[in-house]
């Protein structure tokens, strides 16, 4: 059979297109700890974002959930690890559901969108991101630093609908605020 093909699908064939994982950790609250007294009684949580840097590349300014780029051999669980670890100083582990022991809740993993990386050498070109979530929560009293981002702070859902995420999080507060998206019991 012949088919005619327009020079915009054969761009398109040609090109190629990379993909990247992401990984983003929910980081919810202890709530026991003092800090978080104004959500004991609600049901409501918090989770700890970042704002980037006003002078960022790519998204300035904008919150995002603590995470990365997964890199060549990593497991998912690995890279949320070592980008807590780098970009705030903590340890992490993940909540695992109490039915299927060992597994991590892995929360809407088909975010993607087209990114073009101007310095990131392992990128280069057009990248679709994959964002995979994952509901975590702080080991060893370890306390949150910004050391990569110009804030972190602890968040309800409620004021994360007044801030500006990264793109690759849309969707993600609206489920939180509808109580769609919650922590794990
Ligand atoms: N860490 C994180 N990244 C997010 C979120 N939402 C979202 O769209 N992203 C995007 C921003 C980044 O382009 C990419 C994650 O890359 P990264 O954490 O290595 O960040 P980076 O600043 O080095 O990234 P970049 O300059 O290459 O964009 O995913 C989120 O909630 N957390």
């Amino acid at each position: 059979m012949s088919c005619s093909l327009s020079g915009s699908f054969f761009h398109q064939q040609e090109m190629t297109v990379r993909y990247q994982d992401v990984v983003c950790a929910f980081i919810v609250e202890d709530k026991q700890s003092k800090a978080s007294e104004e959500v004991t009684n609600s049901s409501s949580f918090r989770v700890l974002c970042s704002q980037r840097y006003d002078d960022a590349e790519h998204f300035p300014s904008m919150y995002e959930f603590p995470g990365g780029k997964v890199d060549e051999g990593e497991t998912h669980i690995q890279t949320m690890k070592r980008e807590c670890s780098e970009e705030l100083g903590i340890e992490v582990e993940p909540i695992v559901s109490n039915s299927t022991e060992g597994d991590v809740i892995a929360i809407k993993p088909c975010y993607s969108f087209h990114h073009e990386p101007k310095q990131d050498k392992r990128l280069g070109g057009l990248v679709t991101f994959r964002l995979f979530f994952y509901w975590a929560k702080i080991v060893n009293n370890s306390q949150p630093k910004a050391l990569a981002s110009q804030k972190v702070e602890w968040l309800t859902p409620e004021q994360m609908g007044k801030l500006t995420f990264c793109p690759g999080d849309e969707g993600i507060i609206e489920d939180m605020l509808s109580g769609t998206l919650r922590p794990p019991e």
